[in-house]
């Protein structure tokens, strides 16, 4: 699916223009000085795609290694209180902590009861943020048990209100930042990240921040959060993600002028000037590092990158082709619950961004597996932006991405406003992508329910004060029909419809962090040259068919988060075979594998912070015993006191 060849049949290719600058010798003063050469121009085709894996590729390690902070030192997680003493030995961290080997469950109540003394959702988040660079495996533990109490506390709705306030509240380093200034140098710079082995990026340039608009570098809590979930929800390790903001400018004039602001005061760079930076960036990223996977979010127009850079390497952006795939996911299921057949589906989408047209052409796709024709699909949806009804005499020049979503049958009657189009189309599904908190009023909440027995209504905007409305509201002005799916998350609850019936209702989250960590995880199993629709529509498709009995008789549309990670592995194993039939993998030997056996070998790869310590206890054991000095000073145990044997 071409994203900027909106009008069908045509297929604008665009020319690969990249014009690397030369790197003043003196522009560092580092050992190493990979400035970018000609080995690091543009990528052209699909067999230098090829090229960019070397032949001899390991595996991802599945033994466990110390972790290096960003100064390449051994990390804090070193003197993780659980290791025991034999291990704080090899370290030489012994006596550098308390003496006592705690168990995980000691150290997670301790932290658990930190986080309860912090007072407000931004001191919780930077206590956690703080824990992340302090003990990344006890952090990961901590979140990965706790995941329906803390996602929000590192990812939306919090990560919102620290990205607005990031200049503020900055703490230490935690990502990579890349300025127009740094142009022709990018190479130089990426190589003073210190992690050897990166296989994922997040790249943001803070221009279209959740629903918050153009927050500049301030943005860096969106790579961040999104990266976390990464290793939460999908295990992969945390040291193999590479936050990344770009100081390309900010047309926020308020930051431009803040004094605590942290990044660049120039204005937004063009788009040309963009894409000479992206051009060089992508190249860069790949010289280095040959098998990453390169993620985009939060750009306020993604639409150009992602033409350009989607078959030439191994890249995807979440806010179009994510958000299209965990979308598409609920609705399979919100339409098998409303039991209408698609071509009786007629949808309002408020907002006609990346999100939007994103979510609509996934849910076309559908729709046309489901039997319809390309044109009887499109025709169930109806986009909405700052102007209206998307048509195409509306009079104004439409942007390439809306285009093919113009509506050709209004017989010249245009509609302004959110309540004429839904009068003019009573939909059965309403999806609100606008940006715009509690446009869904009560009252077109109230049409919809009359309408239809069970209408659709997303809700998706972030964070929760941008949401189109809440969950209590669609529930109290549906009576309890809506089939109910939202960005952020809402609580559940407890309501007693016109009937009499009192139950509890459980909200959607129809966020991304449900499909991105196993598309990035399977793009880098399977070492996919692409990542292709057909492995973005398979993640979607491998959720809806995710929820347990139990869930579906709840009447959720997603599976619990609680069981996040192992969903993701089902939509890893998905994405993998998608890239297998699509074939754009090069971990071939996994074509033959079993589906339980897939499962598995993906399971085995999987960063699990409680086997950590396990891990290396192993690894220091099999590393002595192999030197043959095995002695008793070295052996220890958990809950054990370290002190007594030195
Ligand atoms: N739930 C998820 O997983 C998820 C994923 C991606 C984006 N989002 C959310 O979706 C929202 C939009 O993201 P995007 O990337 O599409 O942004 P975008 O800037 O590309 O698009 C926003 C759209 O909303 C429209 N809009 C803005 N104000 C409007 C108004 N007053 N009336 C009518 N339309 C209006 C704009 O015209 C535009 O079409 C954000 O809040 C973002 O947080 C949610
Ligand atoms: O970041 C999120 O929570 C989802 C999405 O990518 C967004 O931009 O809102
Ligand atoms: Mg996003």
């Amino acid at each position: 699916m071409s994203w900027m060849c909106a009008r069908k049949g045509t297929t604008r290719r665009l020319a690969c223009v990249h014009k690397p600058r030369a790197a003043p010798s003196s522009f560092f003063s580092l050992d190493h000085s990979s400035s970018v050469s000609n080995s690091s121009k543009l990528l052209r085709s699909q067999s230098d795609t090829m090229a960019r894996f070397p032949s001899q590729q390991q595996s991802r390690p599945v033994h466990a290694t110390p972790f290096m902070n960003h100064s390449n030192t051994p990390s804090d997680a070193n003197y993780d209180t659980a290791n025991p003493s034999y291990i704080r030995k090899y370290l030489r961290t012994y006596g550098l902590t308390p003496p006592r080997a705690e168990s995980y469950e000691t150290q997670k109540a301790r932290c658990l009861a930190q986080l309860g003394l912090k007072s407000t959702p931004i001191d919780k988040f930077l206590y956690l943020s703080t824990l992340r660079k302090n003990n990344v495996h006890l952090f990961y533990r901590l979140v990965t048990d706790h995941l329906r109490e803390l996602t929000p506390l590192i990812y939306t709705p919090v990560v919102g209100e620290a990205c607005q306030r990031w200049s503020e509240i900055y703490q230490q380093p935690e990502g990579m930042y890349l300025s127009w200034e740094d142009r022709g140098n990018l190479a130089a710079v990426i190589a003073n990240w210190p992690q050897p082995n990166v296989e994922i990026t997040c790249i943001t340039d803070g221009s279209r921040i959740l629903g918050l608009g153009d927050l500049g570098i301030n943005g860096m809590g969106i790579p961040i959060g999104k990266l976390a979930l990464y290793t939460a929800c999908a295990g992969i390790r945390p040291e193999a993600t590479l936050p990344l903001t770009l100081d390309l400018g900010t047309g926020n004039k308020t930051l431009r002028e803040d004094p605590l602001y942290m990044g660049s005061r120039r204005g937004k760079i063009s788009p040309e000037e963009e894409r000479e930076f992206m051009d060089e960036l992508m190249a860069a990223l790949t010289e280095r590092w040959p098998g990453i996977v390169i993620q985009f979010e939060d750009f306020k127009n993604p639409f150009p990158a992602l033409e350009r850079y989607r078959d030439l390497y191994t890249c995807f952006n979440d806010d179009i082709q994510g958000t299209g795939a965990v979308i598409l996911g609920g609705v399979i299921n919100a339409v098998k619950r409303a039991g209408l057949p698609c071509k009786e589906h007629r949808a309002v989408f408020l907002g006609a961004g990346s999100a939007g047209v994103g979510v609509a052409k996934q849910i076309v796709e559908f729709f046309m597996r489901e039997g319809m024709t390309e044109d009887e699909a499109r025709g169930c949806f109806y986009l909405v932006d700052t102007k209206g009804l998307v048509t195409a005499d509306r009079g104004d020049k439409l942007a390439d991405h809306k285009v093919y979503f113009a509506r050709q049958d209004n017989n010249g009657e245009q509609y302004k406003t959110l309540e004429e189009v839904i009068d003019h189309v009573k939909p059965t599904i309403l999806m609100g992508l606008s940006t715009l908190g509690g446009v869904f009023t009560p009252e077109i909440l109230r049409k919809m329910a009359d309408w239809n027995t069970a209408p659709i209504i997303f809700p998706l905007s972030n964070p929760s004060h941008k949401s189109e409305c809440d969950f209590e509201s669609a529930v109290t002005n549906t009576d309890g029909r809506c089939l109910f799916a939202s960005g952020s998350p809402f609580p559940s609850m407890s309501f007693t419809n016109s009937t009499g019936e009192t139950r509890t209702y459980y909200p959607g989250q129809g966020n991304n962090m449900y499909v991105f960590p196993g598309i990035g995880l399977g793009s880098i199993l399977s070492k996919a040259v692409r990542v292709t629709d057909n492995m973005i529509y398979a993640s979607g498709a491998a959720l809806s068919q995710a929820l347990t009995a139990e869930e579906i008789e709840r009447g959720l549309l997603y599976p619990d988060i609680t069981r996040i990670r192992e969903v993701s592995i089902v939509v890893t194993r998905k994405v993998m075979r998608a890239a297998q039939d699509d074939k754009v993998d090069r971990e071939t030997a996994l074509r033959t594998m079993s589906d339980s056996d897939l499962d598995n070998w993906i399971k085995a790869r999987m960063y699990d912070p409680h086997t950590e310590v396990r891990a290396l206890e192993r690894e220091v054991g099999h590393l002595l015993s192999s030197l043959g000095s095995l002695s008793p000073a070295l052996n220890g145990s958990s809950e054990d006191l370290n002190g007594s044997k030195l």
